[in-house]
Parts: structure tokens; C-alpha cells; sequence
């Protein structure tokens, strides 16, 4: 655990993991755009992470594949700051399930620890912070998950499993923490393709996709300001995803 910076007073900050790269990058970044004051998880060092320690964020890294990870972040966010806006679990690993059982087993225990266990870990751990926000408004807890963890995809029936494992925590913790906190997901579809996408694979994806086109970072900033900014819905989810749900 490295802190490398304090936390703003202004108003208490939201915790984003995964915010090393990419989608978490991104919606750390904005969050600052608006004045919001930033705790970031990271799980490996960047370019990223250096340039939001330089805007002001609290920059935190963990290894959520396993507990100690996850409770360690707790620990370090809770020496750091004495209450939280919100909690943005961003941070996922996405990969095809492997044939070898041994190779199998261990992905499933990283997979659930890092879609499942850590995000409990870490709602449950950073409760008392989030109720601590001192005002009227509800503070928020956002499980990004995605649109395949109500229709999975066999050959990524793993990460699929434990996305929609993390849809199901969202309708308890939504339950356990009303009315101080608001819990609910983001069901992200074609955001983001990975360099491994070839053409292929991303016209394939698109063909499926009424929009047409990839979401990209800032259609998942959208969907998390419309529940930041709306202190009327819990439990519930928001699918940005070109309406590729559609596709069955
Ligand atoms: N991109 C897309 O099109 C879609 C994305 N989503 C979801 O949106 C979110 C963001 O997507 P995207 O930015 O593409 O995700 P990425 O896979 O590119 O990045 C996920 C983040 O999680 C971190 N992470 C991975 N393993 C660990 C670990 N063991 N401990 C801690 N952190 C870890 C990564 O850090 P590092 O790289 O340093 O390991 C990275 O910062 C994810 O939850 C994803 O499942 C859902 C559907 C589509
Ligand atoms: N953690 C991640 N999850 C997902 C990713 C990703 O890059 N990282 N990408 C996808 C796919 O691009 C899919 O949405 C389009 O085929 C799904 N989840």
C-alpha cells in the first residue's frame, strides 16, 4: 500500500478501483473534472496512475485476487479518510474459461475474488465511511458488471458467473443499506475492444450491436453521473451497451 497523497477536505471522496487504465482511468479523470475529490485503486503501476496522483488523488494499490488484498485497501482507505461520496468497483479481469482443470479452478478463485469477494469486502468494510457522509443524499455504491451476467457466453462462463454473482450482492447490499446508501450496477456491452480484438471478432460484436459502433469510456461516465445524480433508485441497473442486450 503506497499512499501518495491526501485527500482533499472539500467533500469526501469517492474510492474508484481499477483506475490504473482504460474505463477506471477514465471515470477517475472525470470525477476530478467535476471537483470530485478521488481515492484510486490501482493493481499495477502506470502512466495513468502517476498523472491522477498529480491532479490530487489518493492513489491506493491492491491485489483483490485474493482477500488479504481487499482488506488491506480497506485499511488504507479508512487511515486516509473519515468519510466517502461513493464506491465505484471498476476493477475486473476478462478472459475465455481454460480447457485444463487445475488452470479452470485457479481463474475461478481469482474471478471470484475479484468480481465478488472484494467488492463485499470492501462495501461491508467501508459501510460506516459511506454513511458517514454527513449529508441528506443517500452516498452510492456502483458495481459495474455487465450486460452478459443476465445471458452469459459459455466460453466466458467463468467471468460471467461471478459478474452475475456481483449483480446479486448489488439487490442485497441495496436492501442491508437503504436508506444512507444507494446500491446499484452498470451493465456495460461493447465499451472497449482490447488490442487482442482483431477485425473479426469487433464486426462480429457490431454486427450484434443496434448502435453500431463501440460505447466507449464516457458513455460508462454517463451512466455513473445518472446515479450519482439521481437519489431516487437502489437496487437496479443501468445497461450502456448500444442495446446489444437486444441481440438474445
Ligand atoms: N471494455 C468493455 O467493452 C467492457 C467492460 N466491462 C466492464 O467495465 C469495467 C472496465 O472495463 P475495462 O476498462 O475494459 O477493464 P480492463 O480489463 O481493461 O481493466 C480492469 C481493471 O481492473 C484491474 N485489475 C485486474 N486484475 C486485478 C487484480 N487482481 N487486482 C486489482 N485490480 C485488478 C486492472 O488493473 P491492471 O491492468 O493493472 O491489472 C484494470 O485497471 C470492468 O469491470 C469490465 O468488466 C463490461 C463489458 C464490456
Ligand atoms: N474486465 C474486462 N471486462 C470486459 C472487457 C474488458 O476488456 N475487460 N471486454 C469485454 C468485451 O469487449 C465485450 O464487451 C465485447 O466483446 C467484456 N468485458
Amino acid at each position: 500500500m503506497r499512499p501518495t497523497d491526501t485527500v482533499s477536505q472539500t467533500q469526501p471522496p469517492i474510492l474508484v478501483t481499477g483506475a490504473g487504465r482504460r474505463v477506471g482511468l477514465h471515470l477517475a479523470n472525470r470525477l476530478l473534472d467535476d471537483g470530485q475529490p478521488v481515492i484510486a485503486h490501482y493493481h499495477r503501476e502506470s502512466g495513468g496512475i502517476e498523472a491522477l496522483a498529480a491532479r490530487g488523488a489518493l492513489t491506493l494499490q491492491a491485489d483483490l485476487a485474493h482477500a488479504e488484498g481487499a482488506l488491506a485497501l480497506v485499511d488504507a482507505v479508512r487511515a486516509q479518510a473519515t468519510a466517502l461520496r461513493g464506491i465505484v468497483h471498476n476493477a475486473s479481469a476478462f478472459t475465455t474459461t481454460p480447457t485444463e482443470p487445475v488452470a479452470a479452478a485457479a481463474m475461478f478463485e481469482a474471478f471470484f475474488s475479484i468480481h465478488m469477494l472484494a467488492p463485499y469486502l470492501i462495501d461491508t468494510g467501508l459501510a460506516g465511511l459511506l454513511e458517514a457522509g454527513g449529508t441528506e443524499t443517500p452516498a452510492d455504491i456502483v458495481h459495474i458488471t455487465d450486460i452478459f451476467a443476465e445471458n452469459p457466453r459459455p466460453e466466458f462462463d467463468i467471468y460471467c458467473a461471478t459478474k452475475a454473482g456481483l449483480e446479486n450482492l448489488t439487490r442485497s447490499l441495496a436492501k442491508r443499506y437503504a436508506p444512507k446508501i444507494k446500491v446499484n450496477s452498470l451493465q456495460p456491452g461493447p465499451i472497449l475492444f482490447k488490442d487482442s480484438h482483431t477485425p473479426e471478432m469487433r464486426q462480429r460484436v457490431l454486427a450484434e450491436t443496434p448502435l453500431g459502433r463501440e460505447g466507449g469510456a464516457e458513455a460508462v461516465y454517463r451512466g455513473l453521473r445518472a446515479l450519482l445524480d439521481n437519489d431516487y433508485m437502489t437496487g437496479t441497473a443501468i445497461q450502456v451497451d448500444g442495446g446489444r442486450h437486444l441481440a438474445g
